[in-house]
């Protein structure tokens, strides 16, 4: 017999969904390049999201259907989205930002999964999608609305959750509305985003209270720039919560277009390394990550941002000498 002490542990545990498998969605050639001047060729991007697949993630965000003009880097979608080598079990999802972009997109035959995104700022919104807060729910809603006529599965995401560059501190109510916007209009997932990486153990945890029971937490993914160090700490505050998602960039790629001074997101192999410690299971290979993590940073000429794949690469390197 089971004491009830023992019983209580595992009612709480139950209660607060401490599911041992943990989704990482990989947001590297999407969130972590679309902000690098220099043009990507096509070919390195496919092949970035093709060892991505192979290293065992199984949600690849590939690219995004935004106006060239704004976001020239993404121009190519079209091209990825046509030639990626798909994976079964591995979904390829793309950003969409208005109708147009989703009509792109499905003329393309091949999209199963779009993200759509709105922020929780006035401010925000007008310099990254040119319209209000309340207008770019109304635009979400469109989208959402005729991607699931087409059998598209459609995620969401709410930007400037604890900050904005223009407005400063976001109000988690503001978050709350959003989230219960975005599930009213069929996402089947809410990603959380400190676009800024502002956030603390403190201001997440806030966050995540003021949700609580507003959304359920299954439904909730994570999504931290590691401007100030803190997305490991604060992936850490949101799987105590009961958060079973993050998203993450190959190598901490990234920045936002529309945020300047933010960094990358956290890094997906440190992300993989301390999930791994954590006995969460990712189902993810953090060798072939830290080796694609290398070779993208080679071929971008640029620093890798992940403190796992620098301390794995140097005990390697030791070891061979
Ligand atoms: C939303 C718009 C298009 C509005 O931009 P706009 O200028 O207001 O749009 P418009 O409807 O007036 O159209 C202007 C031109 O763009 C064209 N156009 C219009 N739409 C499209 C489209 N989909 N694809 C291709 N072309 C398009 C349209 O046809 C027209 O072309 P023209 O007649 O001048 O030749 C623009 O502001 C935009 O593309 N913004 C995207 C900015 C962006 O990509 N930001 C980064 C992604 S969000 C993010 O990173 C945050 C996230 C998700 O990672 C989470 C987090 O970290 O918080």
């Amino acid at each position: 017999m089971r004491s009830l002490a023992a019983t209580r542990r595992l009612v709480s545990l139950q209660r607060r969904d401490f599911s041992n498998n943990f989704r990482i969605v990989e947001v590297g050639a999407r969130d972590g390049l679309q902000n690098e001047k220099n043009f990507v060729p096509t070919e390195t991007k496919l092949e970035l999201i093709n060892r991505l697949a192979e290293s065992g993630l199984k949600t690849i965000e590939v690219t995004s259907f935004v106006a060239p003009k704004w976001v020239p880097q993404m121009a190519d979608h079209k091209e990825i989205v046509k030639k990626i080598r798909r994976l079964d079990g591995v979904s390829y999802p793309v950003l969409v930002p208005n109708l147009k972009g989703l009509e792109s997109a499905i003329a393309t035959g091949k999209v199963d999964e779009i993200a759509l995104f709105v922020a929780a700022s006035d401010a925000f919104n007008k310099k990254n999608i040119n319209c209000t807060t309340d207008e770019s729910v109304q635009r979400a809603a469109e989208v959402a609305k005729a991607a699931l006529k087409e059998g598209i599965r459609v995620r969401g995401y709410i930007s400037t959750v604890i900050g904005c560059p223009y407005q400063g501190d976001t109000d988690p109510r503001e978050v709350l509305k959003l989230s219960e916007q975005l599930l009213q209009m069929g996402c089947y997932e809410i990603s959380l985003g400190d676009t800024i990486g502002v956030g603390t153990p403190g201001s997440v945890a806030k966050l995540l209270d003021a949700l609580k029971g507003g959304v359920p937490f299954e439904k909730l993914a994570v999504h931290f720039h590691d401007t100030f160090g803190q997305a490991l700490a604060n992936t850490v505050v949101s799987i105590e919560k009961g958060i079973r998602v993050a998203d993450s960039s190959i190598a901490g790629l990234g920045g936002c277009p529309y945020a300047k001074g933010a960094t990358g997101n956290l890094a997906t192999e440190d992300l993989a390394y301390m999930l791994n410690g954590m006995g969460l299971n990712t189902g993810v290979d953090l060798g072939k990550l830290v080796e694609t993590g290398q070779w993208i940073c080679e071929k971008m000429g640029r620093q890798n941002s992940s403190r796992a794949a620098s301390a794995i690469l140097n005990k390697q390197a030791k070891q061979k000498c």
